[in-house]
């Protein structure tokens, strides 16, 4: 059987076009444009890569954007200075600081110094406990679009059994909590599972998100299973550069009902979210409406 391809990148086209239209009522009814604030602290170029993109595609729902591109040697004073003006700014709805940063910066003090209702990341302990105990929050945007395309295909997750493969803070736990959510039997495997072949096997939904090219093969997947390969890695293979999933795409392809390739599916839905979140966020500060089907 041939896998379904959830089409990730056309799932993000719409999720983008309802945010404009919120943008645009928002600017029409209210008077306000939601603003997104990147903050990027020295010069890994993949991450100026993924900023750019995310600043592009804000200004084209017709949000402000603003960037703020830190010298690699910043102190964390300097760098907690910056986000508490984006704070006290009421043009920025939404904070991302890009991750990983300098080792020589706390993650957790910067993060956790984002005020949690303009922390789009989701990545702020206060929304982190939010969303663990089913509480309103900002929702981490990877795992929210994968949730996005799993409602999409299958409507309702009710009783499913859901493999998570990646314990990280930014995607495996809360895909997880999101999950469970959604009434999934939810296990969370990660490099210490005893034989993951076989949890995986019993999963309906595998969502692999490890940062390990291709470790998934088909034959851990069950007949008909749904995969959302969250892993982006870049290799070297026949001489080129090729850009890979955390599953092995063609022998998984082979077994599961639906999947999602690499690229063109979980990435343009992380970025979509980011934006749908900010637009969350505005909403939110201003006393109205949440956005509907952009929220979990
Ligand atoms: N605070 C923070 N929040 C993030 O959300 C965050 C971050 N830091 N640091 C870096 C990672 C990475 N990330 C990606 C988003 C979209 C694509 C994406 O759209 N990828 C395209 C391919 C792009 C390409 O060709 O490189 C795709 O999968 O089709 C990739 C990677 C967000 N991140």
């Amino acid at each position: 059987m041939a896998a379904n391809i959830i089409d990730g990148k056309a799932f993000a086209a719409t999720v983008r076009e309802k945010v404009a239209g919120h943008v645009a009522r928002l600017k029409e009814e209210h008077g306000i444009t939601p603003g997104l604030a990147v903050v990027l602290v020295g010069e890994d170029p993949a991450s100026q890569v993924y900023v750019r993109s995310k600043g592009k595609q804000t200004v084209e729902v017709g949000m402000n954007s603003y960037e703020h591109k830190l010298d690699a040697a910043t102190s964390e004073a300097d760098l907690l200075a910056v986000v508490d003006q984006l704070n006290n700014d009421p043009n920025v709805h939404g904070i991302l600081v890009q991750l990983p940063l300098p080792g020589h910066l706390n993650e957790d003090l910067i993060i956790n110094s984002i005020a949690p209702e303009k922390d789009v990341d989701g990545f702020h302990i206060s929304n982190v406990g939010l969303l663990g105990t089913g509480q309103k929050s900002m929702v981490p945007c990877t795992p929210l679009g994968c949730l996005m395309m799993l409602r999409d295909y299958h409507g309702s997750l009710s009783g499913m059994d859901a493999v998570v493969i990646g314990r990280s803070n930014i995607v495996g736990k809360p895909m997880a909590q999101l999950l469970l959510g959604d009434s999934c039997t939810v296990t969370i495997a990660h490099s210490r599972t005893k034989d993951l072949p076989e949890v995986v096997r019993r999963a309906d939904i595998v969502v692999a998100a490890v940062g390990r090219p291709e470790m998934v093969p088909g034959d851990w997947i069950k007949e008909g299973a749904t995969v959302i390969d969250v892993g982006i890695n870049r290799i070297e293979r026949d001489g080129k550069n090729k850009l890979v999933g955390d599953v092995d795409f063609a022998s998984c392809a082979e077994r599961a009902g639906a999947i999602t390739p690499v690229p063109g599916g979980v990435g343009p839905m992380t970025i979509a979210c980011l934006l749908a979140n900010t637009v969350t966020a505005c909403c939110r500060a201003n006393g109205l409406a949440e956005p509907e089907g952009l929220t979990a």
